[in-house]
C-alpha cells in the first residue's frame, strides 16, 4: 500500500496506543512504526500485549521501537505508571490514542448495574484517566495530540445503550478538553470507526456477532465491512491516507471523524430492533 507521508514522519515521535495489542489498535501501532515512530501498546492481558509487540516489531522501520505495558485503563494507578514508564523509557510523549475499550450487546432492560458500570468505566473513565494523566505528566507542559476512538452513536445505538452513552460523553469531553487545553498546544480529536470484524471483536459478541457484523455489510455504502488497516488508515483503493497519523500531526481543532465504512442510521436501527 502506498502512503501519502514520508516514511520518516514519526521519527523520534512517541505515541501510546491503548488496546494496541489487538485489532484496530494494533493496526494503528503498526502504522506508527512503519512511519519510523516509537509506539507503546497497553492492555490488561499481558500475553496479548507480548504477542502484539512481536507482531508490531516485524513492521518497524529504521529508528522505530515498540514497548508493551500491562495497564487497565480503569485503574488510575496503572494509567499513571503507564505514562511514567513511557516517559522514563522514551523521554517524551507526542500522541495518545485512546483505543482500548468495548462493550457487550444487550437490550437495555437486561444490563445489570455492574455491567453498565463496567462499560462506562472502561470507555469514559478509562479515556479520561489517560487524557488527564497525559496532561499532568507531559502534555500540559509540552503539548501533544490525542485521538479518542469512539462509536457512531450520535443518534443512539440500540443494543449498546451503555457504550453509546459513554462514547457520546467522550466526544463531548474531547470538545471541552480540546478548548480548555488548546492553550497548552494539545489537540484532541475523535475517530468513529464503521464496522470492523476484528477477531477479538467477533469473539466479544458471541452469538450476536453474526447479526452485528455479517448482516451489516449490505447496508454499508461500500457493500463490505472494513479491513483493520483501513480503520487505522482510512485507505482509498491502494492509497493510504493515514487518517490517524494525519490527525496526530496535522490537524488543530477538536473534530470528529467517521471512517468510510458506515451504515446508514436507518438500516442500523432496523438491524438491531
Ligand atoms: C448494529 C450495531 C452497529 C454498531 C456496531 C459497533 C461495533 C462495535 C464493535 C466494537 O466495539 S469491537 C470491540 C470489541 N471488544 C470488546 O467489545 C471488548 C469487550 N469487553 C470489555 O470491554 C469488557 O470485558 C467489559 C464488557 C467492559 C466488561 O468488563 P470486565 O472485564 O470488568 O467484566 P466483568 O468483571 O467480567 O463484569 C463486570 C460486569 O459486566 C457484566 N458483563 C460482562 N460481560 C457481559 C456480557 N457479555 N453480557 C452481560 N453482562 C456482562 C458482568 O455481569 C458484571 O456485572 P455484574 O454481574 O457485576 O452486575
Ligand atoms: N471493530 C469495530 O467494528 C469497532 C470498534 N470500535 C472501537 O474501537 C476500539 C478497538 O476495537 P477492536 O480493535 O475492534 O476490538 P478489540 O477487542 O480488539 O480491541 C479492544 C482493545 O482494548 C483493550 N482493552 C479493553 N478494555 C481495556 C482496559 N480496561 N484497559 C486497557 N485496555 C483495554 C483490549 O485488550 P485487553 O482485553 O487485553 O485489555 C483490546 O486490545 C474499541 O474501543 C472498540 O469499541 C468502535 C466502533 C466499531
Amino acid at each position: 500500500m502506498q502512503r501519502i507521508f514520508a516514511k520518516t514522519l514519526f521519527k523520534n515521535k512517541v505515541v501510546i496506543v491503548t488496546g494496541g495489542g489487538t485489532g484496530i489498535g494494533m493496526a494503528t501501532a503498526k502504522g506508527i512504526v512503519e512511519l519510523s515512530g516509537k509506539v507503546v501498546i497497553a492492555g490488561r492481558d499481558k500475553a496479548r500485549i507480548d504477542e502484539g509487540v512481536e507482531k508490531i516489531k516485524t513492521h518497524c522501520a529504521e529508528g522505530a521501537e515498540v514497548l508493551g505495558l500491562q495497564c487497565n485503563i480503569r485503574k488510575r494507578g496503572e494509567v499513571s505508571n503507564m505514562l511514567t514508564d513511557t516517559i522514563d523509557k522514551f523521554g517524551r510523549l507526542d500522541g495518545l490514542v485512546n483505543n482500548g475499550g468495548g462493550q457487550f450487546w444487550s437490550p437495555a432492560e437486561n444490563i445489570s448495574p455492574g455491567g453498565f458500570h463496567a462499560v462506562v468505566d472502561t470507555n469514559l473513565k478509562g479515556s479520561w484517566n489517560c487524557m488527564q494523566e497525559a496532561y499532568h505528566q507531559y502534555m500540559g507542559e509540552n503539548g501533544g495530540k490525542i485521538v479518542n476512538i469512539v462509536l457512531m452513536s450520535e443518534m443512539g445505538l440500540a443494543g449498546m445503550s451503555h457504550s453509546a452513552a459513554a462514547r457520546e460523553a467522550v466526544k463531548n469531553l474531547s470538545i471541552t478538553l480540546g478548548a480548555e487545553w488548546a492553550g497548552n498546544n494539545i489537540q484532541i480529536n475523535c475517530v468513529a470507526p464503521g464496522i470492523f470484524p476484528s477477531e477479538t471483536a467477533v469473539a466479544a459478541y458471541g452469538e450476536q456477532s453474526k447479526e452485528i457484523f455479517d448482516k451489516s455489510a449490505a447496508n454499508v455504502p461500500k457493500k463490505r465491512l472494513g479491513e483493520l488497516y483501513e480503520g487505522a488508515n482510512l485507505s482509498e483503493g491502494t492509497l493510504s491516507l493515514d487518517l490517524i497519523p494525519q490527525i496526530l500531526f496535522n490537524l488543530t481543532d477538536a473534530v470528529q471523524y467517521t471512517t468510510g465504512w458506515k451504515e446508514t442510521l436507518d438500516s442500523r436501527t432496523k438491524l438491531v430492533l
